[in-house]
């Protein structure tokens, strides 16, 4: 009797489409109890707070702002004192109280005859009304777009989106972090942005000229480079570009890593770290190195929050220790090892950011600015909760299940 042949092509789709779906299923099912979870148990937003920090760093002042509605007001401080250039650029801003003051308080320095550039990223502002982000001409605006035809072809120089947040004035004060502009930072999300004056607000305005020279349209104005009036051995900016091709960031972090000799404090919103990374962690761990990741127990992404834990059990069986953040919204993007090296920026670790997007982060060596954000994990520590290796053996099979099946998206986030 012929032996009847199976077609491979044929299971293989099946399988395929079979995995997908379940995959779908997964999300589908994780966003509906994370809406039902959300109307149950809604995020406080009375965590613990740090005041802002002003410390001198070599020829500069950095300040670490944790708390958006400080953060915003002296930003709003330095655009209304604007006299010559303003450069602002947010991956999202609001059309919400908070976004309206800003736009008002560029608006008015455009008016008393500030040169005012506005960067901000399309797609991240797809469900902000149009009009709010429409600027008057007086103002040059720059929208990221929301596709660039290259990335049709894969071109990976047209891919990721414009992730970053800057805002400098006049050459003299810059900001840089994690926060976007919009009023539930301003009280409910935890996050870290750093202020700058003195000569290293060049690297943020360097940052920002590079990258509106580079995708302006013919009819906007260039901005001329100026070359750094100080070359400084403490702060530096990394700035991912992917019209470049390059992704400096992932790299500070693996050599700051593979320096460290007593502790790596890591503070994350979405972690999903590549292989490189995971691996430079527990090898610290596994030399003695004291590890910690602070993420929100459950952030804004329900499906980064699962993809994420998908990762807890080889981080905790190699040492490592998670503080998962309580009843709010973590949004930081920061790092301090060794009470010597910080970095305070706007890259989450994650696929995205690491080699997706446009980012910066800054990094500085300096004892005590080591120290300040020392100071404001061990705040946030108290409003977080150990996770241990027992607990999370623990934890239900069909969760173990969901982390295997979302294992694939990993490189889509
Ligand atoms: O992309 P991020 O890190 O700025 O986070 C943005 C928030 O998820 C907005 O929903």
């Amino acid at each position: 009797m012929p032996r009847k042949r199976i077609p491979v092509a044929r299971v293989l789709l099946r399988t395929l489409l079979g995995a997908l779906g379940a995959q779908l299923a997964v999300v589908l099912g994780l966003v509906a109890v994370n809406q039902w979870r959300k109307r149950v148990r809604p995020l406080r937003a009375d965590f613990p707070r740090t005041a802002p920090k002003a410390l001198p760093v070599g020829a500069n002042e950095l300040t670490v702002y944790t708390y958006g509605e400080d953060l915003y007001r002296d930003m709003l401080e330095a655009i209304r004192g604007a006299r010559h250039r303003i450069m602002f650029e947010s991956f999202i801003v609001k059309g919400d109280a908070t976004g309206r003051r800003f736009k008002r308080a560029l608006i008015e320095a455009a008016e008393r005859g500030v040169e005012v550039f506005v960067v901000y990223d399309a797609f991240a502002n797809l469900v902000v009304p149009r009009r709010f982000l429409r600027f008057p001409p007086g103002i040059h605006t720059l929208a990221y777009p929301l596709l660039r035809p290259g990335v049709l072809l894969l071109d990976v120089r047209k891919s990721g989106r414009d992730h970053r947040k800057i805002l400098t004035v006049d050459g003299e004060v810059g900001f840089v972090g994690g926060y976007n502009v919009g009023s539930v930072y301003a009280t409910q999300w935890r996050d870290t942005h750093l202020g700058v004056s003195g000569p290293s607000v060049w690297e943020l305005e360097n940052a920002f000229r590079d990258f509106w020279n580079m995708l302006r349209t013919e009819d906007q104005p260039v901005i001329p480079d100026t070359g750094t009036p100080e070359w400084s051995p403490t702060i530096r900016a990394h700035r991912n570009v992917p019209e470049l091709l390059i992704y400096p960031i992932r790299g500070m972090y693996l050599e700051a890593i593979d320096r460290a000799r007593e502790h790596v404090y890591i503070t994350q919103a979405y972690f999903i770290p590549d292989n490189e990374i995971l691996r430079a962690l527990i090898s610290a761990a596994q030399r003695g190195v004291d590890v910690r990741i602070l993420v929100p127990e459950h952030s804004n992404h329900v499906v980064a929050d699962w993809l994420s834990r998908g990762f807890y059990g080889e981080l905790l069986r190699g040492g490592v220790k998670l503080c998962l953040y309580q009843d709010a919204m973590v949004h930081a993007k920061t790092a301090t090892i060794d009470g010597r090296w910080s970095t305070v920026g706007t890259a989450n670790v994650d696929r995205l950011s690491l080699t997706g997007n446009y980012e910066i982060n800054v990094e500085v060596f300096d004892d005590d600015l080591a120290s300040h954000l020392e100071r404001v994990y061990a705040k946030d520590a108290t409003n977080a909760r150990l996770l241990t290796l027992e607990e999370w053996s623990g934890r239900p099979l069909v969760a173990k299940l969901c982390e295997l099946l979302l294992k694939p998206l990993r490189p889509l986030l």
